[in-house]
């Protein structure tokens, strides 16, 4: 199994002028590999690589920062959105049955403006780097998930129309950086991960990796990397979506192991985690009754609550 490539530049973010030739095109390539693979590299995206390296910057000196730095950015701590925020080392665990995973994150999933960001010394300008990258991975998001319903021959509309208030606290939709400090082999429990086995939430996941380690898992069951492909952003299905689709779209489990013992590297990836509506109701769009519909927002607080589970 290998991951596709598909060349996004007939509807780049800058391009106003696509044609529907172009688009039927970039359907069928997204539909060949959502229902084979279940990700995508897209290459020419529009997004560049200095605003990607911009918000990859400022997340590390936000995490390089003392645990006291953050801890009043910690996730849980907005009473207006309850997955912004920081989360520290082991706090959450993608796969239940693992110890805590060997990362730090920060959610970026409210941009109310009552939420108080980082913004002293060595973070200044954090909040308009991530609103910014925030607006620009959205725009994208939206593009594709056209292109994705003109691949399944349906209404272009049919997924974003359930995808109108993103970047609001009515839809989950969050930018999340991560950051995997080294690892000591010694001091790492029997079993731990950067980042344990998972399939993503909702729909559609962007993500932007600077160095190996991720691997996807392949329909034999071996896990294979999935390297980093200068330029392009790997898109992923998420569970939301292949119910949505009946299963014609896959949503692939994935992980991130530990470096090699001696290896002392860190690991950095923005995500941005692609949801639909809190009051969408999900249902399938071929009209089955493969899976009931759903309320988008109840899904994830759901998901949410399972991979934060305590020891
Ligand atoms: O760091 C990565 O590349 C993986 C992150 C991931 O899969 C997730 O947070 O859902
Ligand atoms: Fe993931």
């Amino acid at each position: 199994m290998s991951i596709p490539v598909v060349d996004f530049s007939a509807y780049r973010l800058s391009e106003k002028h696509v044609n529907d030739e172009q688009l039927q095109e970039l359907g069928a390539e997204l539909k060949t590999a959502f229902t084979q693979v279940g990700f995508v590299y897209l290459k020419n995206s529009g997004i560049t690589q200095e605003e990607v390296d911009r918000v990859m910057d400022i997340s590390k000196k936000f995490f390089l920062q003392p645990d006291e730095l953050k801890q009043p950015f910690c996730r849980k701590s907005f009473s207006i959105n309850p997955n912004h925020g920081w989360v520290s080392l082991e706090t959450e665990k993608l796969n239940p049955r693992r110890p805590g995973d060997l990362k730090e994150a920060f959610n970026a999933a409210s941009l109310h403006p009552d939420i108080k960001w980082p913004s002293s010394g060595a973070v200044t300008g954090f909040q308009e780097i991530q609103m910014s990258f925030f607006q620009s991975c959205k725009e994208l998001s939206l593009r594709v998930l056209r292109v994705m319903a003109l691949g399944l021959d349906m209404d272009p509309d049919v997924f974003l129309s359930a995808h109108r208030l993103i970047g609001t606290d009515e839809n989950g939709t969050t930018l999340r950086s991560l950051y995997y400090p080294p690892v000591n082999s010694e001091k790492a429990k029997e079993g731990q991960l950067r980042c344990g086995e998972h399939s993503d939430y909702g729909s559609i996941t962007l993500l932007f990796q600077t160095s190996e380690g991720l691997q996807v898992r392949t329909r034999s069951g071996e896990f294979v990397s999935a390297p980093c492909i200068p330029g392009a952003i790997l898109i992923n299905i998420a569970d939301l979506m292949q119910r949505w689709t009946s299963d014609q779209f896959v949503s692939v489990i994935h992980r991130v192991l530990l470096p090699p013992v001696g290896d002392s590297s860190t690991r950095q990836s923005l995500a941005f985690f692609v949801q639909p509506d809190d009051e969408a109701l999900i249902t399938c769009c071929d009209g089955s009754n493969k899976y009931p519909p759903v309320a988008a927002g109840a899904y994830l607080i759901e998901r949410l609550s399972q991979s934060y589970i305590e020891n």
